[in-house]
């Protein structure tokens, strides 16, 4: 297994480029089970779940040509509607097959994708949202079977804002007869971007973004050609990067209007935060002292609960308490006992964690558990005044962060990737 070795303490400068959104690439791919032809995406980030979601989509019966910053998708009328465990086990995201399929093949079976992690991740509004349209689901042996002959547009009401729920069922409404509302619906600018990629293939879809969608179905939709927006979590998690070791950090591509809740909390705490040119510019005076601030995680246009982690590096430095209230998923402090071997002093009570900054960090083996922890220890590396932290299963950053080791060394920090090492 690879392991990130970082030496801490020294300031970040210069430039870097923001890659494609995973969280847009993922459901796009999916998107590509709608139609016949060749799909292109351009902008594809080079990550894993995107070699998963190639695999699954290989096993499904299409032929996938996966070349970052490139992916060519092409597929016919045949299909093997079946997403083994085996996939879906890997990556959650691969459920996104299931409106898809359904929509087209009348007929899924797609592994139910269980707990992980930060939480038990229920996919109730998904299954109940295809029912609505009327397929008819059924769960046996750790699988979903869903079936319907075509699917009928309907009125879907999500109970919470369910991201990767909104988009399923977009996918499946954008195949089904008639017209599809869905009320409640999660505001992520990746379920925007999805909206785009739908009326690319000829689906009309309106209110994607906002908490209404209004979907009218078609009878068939063609394949696309599209560039993926840039990552607003990897942005976030590089701004947090600079302000943690101080300098003066240029992202290009960086979508700042996505990522208001996190400028305004980096503002508050002290850090600089404009734009130049076409890019975002970080700035911190590392002998200025950050003010703590509190941060509670909601949907977008909230606080994102996958910036949560890095966020709380940041809170470290502050001089004071900070108070980070987690309201999405469950279990999204496994960070926290990796980063009080490092020196933070963090005492969490459910939901609720209360960081006390202004102690310095020193270098530690730590181990990464999920794709956001793992950024939030790389981070607390750079911040180490004293020894070297090696982060170990970084399988779990190579999901979602494309050659982050090697970014960050652009901008002057020393971190390597050592590979094959005891994990
Ligand atoms: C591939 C992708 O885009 N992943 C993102 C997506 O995950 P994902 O789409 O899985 O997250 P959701 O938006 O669905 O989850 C939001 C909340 O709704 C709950 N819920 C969701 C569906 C459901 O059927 N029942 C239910 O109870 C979840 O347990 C959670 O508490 O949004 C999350 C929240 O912004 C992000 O952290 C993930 O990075
Ligand atoms: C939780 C995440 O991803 P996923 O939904 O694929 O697990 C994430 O991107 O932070």
């Amino acid at each position: 297994m690879d392991v990130i070795r970082i030496r801490g303490g020294k300031q970040l400068q210069g430039k870097i480029r923001v890659s494609g959104a995973k969280n847009a690439a993922l459901p796009i791919l999916c998107a590509t089970l709608l139609s016949d032809g060749e799909s292109i995406l351009r902008n594809v980030p080079a990550l894993k779940d995107i070699e998963t979601t190639g695999e699954l989509l290989r096993v499904l019966g299409r032929n996938v040509m996966v070349d970052p910053p490139l992916v060519r998708v092409a597929g016919g009328p045949e299909a093997n509607p079946e997403a083994p465990y085996e996939l879906v086990k890997q990556m959650r995201a691969s459920v996104l097959v299931l409106g898809p399929l359904v929509a087209r093949y009348g007929r899924a079976k797609v592994s139910l994708p269980g707990g992980c992690q930060i939480g038990s991740r229920p996919v109730d509004q998904h299954l109940k949202g295809l029912e609505a349209l009327g397929a008819t689901i059924r769960l046996s042996n750790g699988y979903i079977h869903a079936e319907c002959k075509r699917l009928k547009g309907a009125e879907v009401v999500f109970d919470m804002p369910t991201v990767t729920g909104t988009e399923n069922i977009m996918m499946a409404a954008a195949l089904a007869k008639g017209r599809t509302t869905l009320v409640n619906c999660a505001r992520e600018p990746e379920v925007e971007e999805l909206g785009r990629v739908l009326n690319k293939m000829g689906a009309r879809v309106d209110g994607a973004g906002t908490d209404v969608i209004h979907i009218e179905g078609r009878d068939e939709l063609d394949p696309f050609d599209h560039a993926i927006i840039s990552d607003r979590i990897e942005t976030g998690t590089y701004m947090v990067a600079a302000a943690a070791a101080g300098g003066d950090v240029l992202l290009e591509n960086a979508p700042l209007e996505d990522l208001e809740a996190v400028v305004s909390k980096l503002r508050a705490t002290g850090v600089e935060v404009g734009r130049e040119g076409d890019c975002v510019r970080i700035r911190r005076d590392p002998d200025r002292p950050l003010r703590p601030v509190d941060v509670m995680t909601a949907p977008h246009p909230g606080f994102p609960t996958d910036m949560q982690a890095q966020f709380m590096v940041l809170m470290c430095l502050a001089r004071g308490t900070s108070r980070i209230v987690e309201t999405i998923f469950e279990n999204r402090f496994m960070h926290v006992p990796e980063l009080r071997r490092m020196g933070a002093e963090i005492d969490t009570d459910g939901h609720t964690a209360h960081v006390h900054g202004g102690r310095p960090l020193s270098g530690a083996k730590v181990m990464a558990t999920d794709l956001r922890a793992s950024a939030s220890l790389v981070i607390a590396g750079l911040l180490a005044t004293e020894g070297e932290t090696e982060v170990l299963r970084v399988y779990h950053l190579d999901r979602g962060y494309e050659y982050m080791e090697r970014k960050l060394a652009q901008l002057g920090a020393d971190t390597v990737r050592m590979k094959g090492q005891p994990g």
